[in-house]
């Protein structure tokens, strides 16, 4: 265990009471709708704030009733929704910055290492104002890491930028994943992004924790809104298996479970994040051989609820140890009388998200 926290704070009408408990690496998304206090839960975890509660990173006590270890004086990184780049600076003095405040004995990362990660190199000798969106936040993601923080905070920070620099910084922070050895936090309110980048979730809402686990339970819970929403999806891990060329099909193990996506190639790293839309999870009582859908999978109902549109019901379908999710007509589980328990067939259409 790596972070936990309790908070108590009060601002105006809303009240923060939140106490969670974070893995000691991977993205950890803050998700929840706007205002439900997503921002003020993470000025609190760096000090901004002055909650009454505690906090322990790392085996060390940043707060509690006796202590309160100032911004300053937090080993933690912070970025913003819009990068704040010193404008004077070139990229190589503004990343040697923070990078240089830190004493070599407590350096946990190297300077060229941060940059290749984040893809900067060629950026160095480039002022803020010539950069793009993207690329400053880029920037500004390495100049946060070359602190070597024991805690990484992002506050939205694809938020100022267009679909373009989105698509173009994505792929540098998933990469996230694999390299930081810290707990990162990440707030969104967008749910395919969540769904892109963090391993696990923890949903506000009006200053509360509703739920806290790992993304692919929490996103599939029937008794949590994200499962309700428009678009619902059911994220799974896999890893490749096989790539027909001429096809350009990906065959990809997820457990025991074999899927198919199309593809133009199959990505070197090999594993693969999928989405799994609940609108594009079809049911059968049989194994279809006749459709034109990849995948037709044995599954078990797991649960069927209500769907926020009347005339469907979402369904639950056990996946292996994984859950899928189905939103499919009312009608359709009347007629094929479904009921929990049952072994059936998922046609489904999955998508590639890396
Ligand atoms: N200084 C303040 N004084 C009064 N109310 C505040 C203050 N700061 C925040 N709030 C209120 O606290 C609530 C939570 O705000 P917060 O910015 O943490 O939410 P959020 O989930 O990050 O929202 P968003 O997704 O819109 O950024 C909001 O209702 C906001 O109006």
């Amino acid at each position: 265990m790596s972070l936990a926290c309790e908070f108590r704070l009060a601002r105006g009408d809303f009240a923060l009471d939140a106490r969670m408990t974070l893995p000691e690496r991977g993205v950890t998304a803050l998700f929840g709708r706007s205002g439900s206090g997503k921002t003020t839960l993470l000025r609190c975890l760096a000090g901004l704030e002055r909650a009454e509660g505690w906090l322990t990173v790392n085996g060390c006590r940043w707060q509690d009733d006796e202590r309160f270890l100032p911004v300053h004086r937090r080993p933690l990184g912070y970025v913003f929704q819009e990068a704040s780049l010193f404008p004077h600076l070139r990229v190589r003095d503004n990343l040697r910055y923070g990078y240089r405040r830190v004493p070599v004995a407590r350096r946990r990362v190297d300077f060229d290492e941060t940059v290749r990660l984040l893809g900067v190199e060629a950026l160095l000798e480039r002022y803020p104002q010539a950069l793009s969106g993207g690329q400053r936040q880029r920037v500004a993601i390495a100049r946060a890491l070359l602190a070597s923080p024991r805690l990484l905070l992002m506050d939205e920070p694809m938020a100022s930028l267009d679909a373009t620099s989105k698509a173009e910084i994505l792929p540098y922070l998933e990469r996230l994943h694999d390299h930081l050895e810290i707990p990162v936090v990440y707030v969104s309110h967008a749910l395919d992004e969540v769904a892109r980048l963090a391993d696990h979730m923890v949903l506000l809402e009006a200053g509360r924790v509703l739920a806290t686990g790992p993304l692919h339970e929490l996103l599939t819970r029937s008794d949590l809104p994200l499962a309700h929403a428009d678009n619902a999806a059911a994220v799974l891990e896999a890893q490749v298996l096989d790539y027909d060329a001429g096809r350009q099909l990906v065959t990809l193990g997820c457990g025991d479970v074999r899927l198919r996506v199309s593809r133009e190639q199959a990505p070197s790293s090999q594993r693969l994040r999928l989405s799994i839309r609940a609108s594009d999870v079809a049911i059968s009582l049989s194994q279809a051989r006749d459709s034109s859908v990849l995948n037709c999978l044995p599954v078990r109902i797991a649960e069927i609820d209500d769907d926020p549109h009347p005339g469907h019901r979402l369904v639950r379908l056990a996946l292996g140890d994984q859950a899928l999710l189905a939103r499919i007509p009312r009608e359709a589980v009347e007629r094929l009388a479904l009921v929990p328990g049952m072994a059936v067939h998922a046609q489904v259409r999955a998508r590639a998200l890396t």
